[in-house]
């Protein structure tokens, strides 16, 4: 277990942006790169299924410059499998996938389909991937992940992100704090991310047990203000304030 918590950088929305208008700006690879010199530990995309924001070019660049490590997010599908299979990336987050969501709603759910999962798992394992899955902090979740063989769990934060009230707030990082103590009792190594910003995440990162945060969509919208090096660095303070204090 790391004495701090690691920062994935999430850089889709980088590419939405460019998506949004056709162009070649900006591009994601610089933006790994940035992120990279300030720190980030890790580079996370998510190619998903209608290619909305990362491309597949993305990915096959990113896989050759990157100096720290890609977390390719992706899909149970065998397009994905074998797309994962040719790029080699050192993490695969299995994640669920819904073509007309906004952003990825909830966890994978594994109990549901598990020899479908552990499938995937295997078959990732066999070109070296730290797999991880992508679930809602949940006990059922967590022991089929653990039965899956998968090494890493990344716990969906959407609900506390989104939470309205004080006391959803509070009961939402409850059930947090529960499923990271319940994985690290079962042996896996426990990421989060999703809706994760600037306000929201130094309490998570308090968390004892939490190895890496994976966080996207606030970064790249303070990077607008302030130049993406500084929005990666301001994240990452508040992820050493927080084990620091902790
Ligand atoms: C899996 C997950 O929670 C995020 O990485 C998400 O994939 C970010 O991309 P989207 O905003 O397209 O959902
Ligand atoms: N897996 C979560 C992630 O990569 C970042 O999600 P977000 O910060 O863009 O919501």
């Amino acid at each position: 277990m790391n004495p701090r918590v690691l920062l994935g950088v999430n850089i889709d929305h980088v590419a939405t942006l460019r998506q949004a208008r056709g162009t070649r700006y900006p591009d994601p690879v610089q933006a790994a790169l940035l992120a990279e010199e300030a720190g980030a530990d890790g580079i996370t995309i998510h190619p998903r299924e209608d290619r909305r924001h990362i491309q597949d070019r993305d990915v096959l660049l990113l896989k050759e410059v990157l100096q720290t490590k890609m977390n390719l997010e992706m899909a149970v599908t065998d397009a994905m499998l074998a797309f994962a299979e040719q790029v080699r990336p050192e993490c695969v987050c299995l994640v669920p996938e819904k073509r007309e969501e906004l952003t990825t709603e909830g966890g994978l759910d594994v109990d549901g389909q598990e020899s479908r999962v552990a499938k995937a798992c295997e078959r990732l394992g066999r070109i070296g991937a730290e797999v991880s899955l992508f679930i809602d902090p949940d006990p059922l979740q967590i022991d089929a992940a653990v039965r899956c063989g998968a090494p890493v769990v990344e716990l969906h934060t959407g609900e506390y992100a989104e939470a309205e009230t004080p006391e959803a707030v509070d009961a939402a990082f409850r059930t947090i704090a529960e499923a990271v103590a319940y994985a690290r009792k079962k042996g896996l190594v426990v990421n989060a991310g999703h809706g994760l910003h600037y306000h929201n995440t130094e309490r998570v990162a308090a968390i004892a047990g939490i190895n890496e945060l994976n966080i996207g969509h606030a970064i790249v919208a303070r990077a607008v203000f302030t130049g993406l090096k500084d929005a990666v660095r301001d994240m990452k303070a508040i992820l050493d304030q927080a084990r620091n204090r902790a």
